[in-house]
């Protein structure tokens, strides 16, 4: 197959996107009317001229200094009508990967500045996707972050408002931010209680820190998937208990090499994990952060490791499997796809 006719099978595929936050989804032209709407100085305003404030480039040498770049983004998102709208550009920008399904996820104590309460950020966001889910026929699911440097109490808060929502948009919750200044111990008290109420959890873990995180995530925190996952690679016993388990790994392979996660593509073990079993899913993290997108992200797999259509779909189809969804609709979600998939000629 040629160049031009791979990457349009690509976007032609059905796709989902299981790890995608919302304030790193933001679009520069809509920062510019946000701006222009809040009364709020901006440093160009022309939309190439914000590019590099909100994205990172290959000088990005660490988490923490990908993690910088949501500064400037949170500013403009400290309303209902901001949080509403991003939430619908999101699902917007994710039909236009042809992404049949997304889990959009946010931080709500990050868009308290001007008083909004935890379950009001819940309530905006999740009005947002839900108009751009009937708008644009993509089924989509909220997770709610708590955040590593947050305090015990802050991420509490998070949680309980988080399971009024639960069936109601809210589909999990997870645990972000600054992995390596913050081991997952802390988060115990936070995580017992989102067990206690029976909302599914998924933790960034084994990113900037070691194997030992995701051990700890799984054991004590009660994920059912992680993050990124891709320092599990450090540890062949933890990494044979996250296999026998099942739990799915949320990779995001753009974001993972300007993080440093891995030295750089040699070593990004996404082959490896597949020929071990583990339950690998390919999503974006953060398309305005990274400059990507979902059909990006396929296409890189293709060309640095040689994916063949067959193995994009089943990557594909374990995101369909590892959903936060209910039952009946996850079936008619696989369904959806595995009928689309056969009209491109993808399945056998
Ligand atoms: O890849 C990530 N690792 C850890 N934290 C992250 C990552 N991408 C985004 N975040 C943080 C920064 C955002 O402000 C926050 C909520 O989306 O989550
Ligand atoms: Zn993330």
């Amino acid at each position: 197959m040629n160049n031009i006719r791979a990457n349009d099978l690509l976007a032609r595929l059905p796709k989902v996107d299981l790890h995608l936050h919302l304030d790193g989804s933001v679009k520069p032209e809509t920062i510019l009317d946000l701006a222009r709407r809040q009364g709020i100085e901006l440093p160009v305003y022309d939309k190439d001229g914000l590019i590099p404030h909100m994205r990172v480039g290959e000088e990005c040498g660490s988490l923490i200094e990908y993690l910088s770049k949501f500064d400037f983004t949170t500013r403009f998102l400290q309303s209902a009508e901001a949080l509403e709208r991003v939430a619908y550009e999101v699902v917007e920008q994710s039909a236009e990967h042809n992404c049949r399904y997304v889990e959009v996820r946010f931080a709500p104590q990050l868009h308290r500045n001007n008083g909004l309460t935890v379950e009001e950020t819940i309530r905006h966001v999740v009005e947002g996707v839900k108009r751009g889910q009937r708008d644009f026929g993509v089924r989509v699911g909220v997770i709610a972050i708590c955040m590593r440097n947050h305090s015990c109490e802050s991420n509490l808060e998070v949680i309980e408002a988080a399971a009024k929502y639960v069936g109601k948009g809210i589909v999990a919750v997870d645990l972000a931010g600054d992995e390596a200044s913050y081991p997952p111990e802390c988060f115990r008290e936070v995580f017992a209680e989102s067990g206690r109420l029976g909302i599914p959890v998924t933790i960034h873990a084994g990113e900037a820190a070691g194997a030992m995180n995701v051990y700890e995530a799984v054991t004590n925190l009660g994920a059912v998937r992680i993050g990124h996952g891709v320092r599990l690679k450090e540890s062949r016993s933890i990494l044979e208990m996250v296999k026998d388990r099942r739990i799915p790994l949320e990779m995001c392979p753009i974001s993972n090499i300007q993080t440093k996660a891995v030295s750089g593509w040699e070593a990004y073990p996404i082959r490896e994990y597949l020929e071990q079993g583990l339950v690998v899913t390919i999503n974006t993290d953060n398309p305005s952060v990274s400059g990507t997108n979902i059909t990006n992200e396929y296409r890189v797999l293709a060309d640095r490791f040689g994916f063949t259509t067959p193995e994009l779909v089943k990557l594909i189809m374990n995101g369909v499997d590892a959903a936060f969804m209910e039952d009946h609709d996850k079936l008619s979600l696989r369904r959806e796809m595995e009928e689309e998939m056969s009209s491109l000629g993808v399945l056998n």
